[in-house]
């Protein structure tokens, strides 16, 4: 944790929606003036496409079944460090996974490759994280002891594996088998890597669909927000305002003391309300740490 140089992440499995819910983040931002260094949690994978392809086939060959859940496709050391360099002096050191021809085009790469490492620009406000362990804890790294905000983005898992299965077959070039037995194969790290970050988490968002996916191999399409309510769990986090929440928010209750439910349509409005004073709060303990009366004002 740092005020000086503060970090913020949201967390999520490979579909949970980490990406599209970092458009509301960067509305925030735009708003608050904050200027952010975005990071995907990706450039952390330890291994190219095929470079992956192999160390799968070599861990089956021995019984094992690695996967981009767990440490031994990711290194948790070099994320730990970047977040802890981050916060003591605002560097670190970045790379892009490049998961489409769209994105690799660009790079003159191909899908399934990295960018070199290169590094942050100076001087930002703070850092942004979207990726798949800004919460994790092993014996060996504790990555969530430096984040300020952590945000888990969790639909249920149906939904999971559809947003999944739909987004890697239409935008990612993988087939439907591919991404069924990446499910399977993940299994062990999902539990054991992913899913404890959600009760390390600041607010988890969870997408609750209203419509029947109880066969979500077979879905067509992702459920729409318009199809779901968007559970939101609170932890740790002093006087929140749900008064003003449920007011605000047209449609929303309580289901438990922590706990408020939001129509899907509502989740972007959601976010803003509750998010905006967290991120401000952040930036003011930022400006007091250097002095500054009114951040808003640099
Ligand atoms: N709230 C939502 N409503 C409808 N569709 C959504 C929502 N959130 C995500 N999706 C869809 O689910 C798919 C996966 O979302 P996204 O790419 O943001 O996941 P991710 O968590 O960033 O995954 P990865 O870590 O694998 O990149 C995308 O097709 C996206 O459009
Ligand atoms: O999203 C993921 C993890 O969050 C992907 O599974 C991982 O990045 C590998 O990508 P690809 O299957 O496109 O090579």
């Amino acid at each position: 944790m740092s005020d000086k140089n503060p970090i913020i992440a949201i967390t999520g499995s490979s579909g949970a929606g980490t990406s599209t819910t970092s458009n509301a983040f960067q509305h925030i931002f735009r708003t608050l003036g904050v200027d952010a260094a975005f990071i995907e949690g990706d450039c952390f994978h330890r291994y190219s496409r095929p470079e992956m392809d192999l160390a799968v086939r070599k861990a089956m060959e021995q019984g094992k079944h690695i996967s981009y859940f767990g440490p031994e496709a990711n290194d948790f050391g070099a994320l730990e460090d970047f977040f802890a360099s981050y916060g003591s002096n605002g560097s670190g050191r970045y790379r892009k996974y490049l998961h489409t021809f769209e994105e690799a085009v660009p790079y003159n790469q191909l899908p399934g490759t990295f960018t070199p490492w290169q590094e942050l620009r100076p001087n930002t406000d703070l850092l942004f994280y979207e990726g798949l362990h800004g919460g994790a804890v092993t014996d060996q790294h504790n990555v969530a002891q430096h984040v300020d905000l952590l945000i888990g983005m969790v639909p249920i898992v149906n939904l999971e594996w559809i947003q999944k299965i739909i987004r890697d077959t239409h935008d990612r070039g993988h087939s439907r088998e591919a991404v069924m037995s990446s499910i399977v194969r993940s299994m062990d790290d999902y539990i054991n890597f992913i899913t404890p970050q959600f009760s390390r988490t600041h607010i988890n968002f969870q997408r609750v669909p209203t419509v029947d996916t109880s066969n979500p191999f077979s879905a067509k399409d992702i459920p729409s927000l318009d199809e779901s309510f968007v559970v939101v769990r609170f932890r740790g986090i002093k006087h929140v305002d749900f008064p003003y929440y449920l007011q605000m928010i047209h449609g929303s209750f309580m289901s438990r003391v922590n706990t408020l439910v939001v129509p899907g349509g509502k989740m972007g409005l959601a976010m803003e309300l509750i998010l905006t004073p967290l991120i401000e709060n952040l930036m003011k303990k930022r400006a007091n740490t250097r002095g500054q009366l009114d951040w808003l004002g640099r």
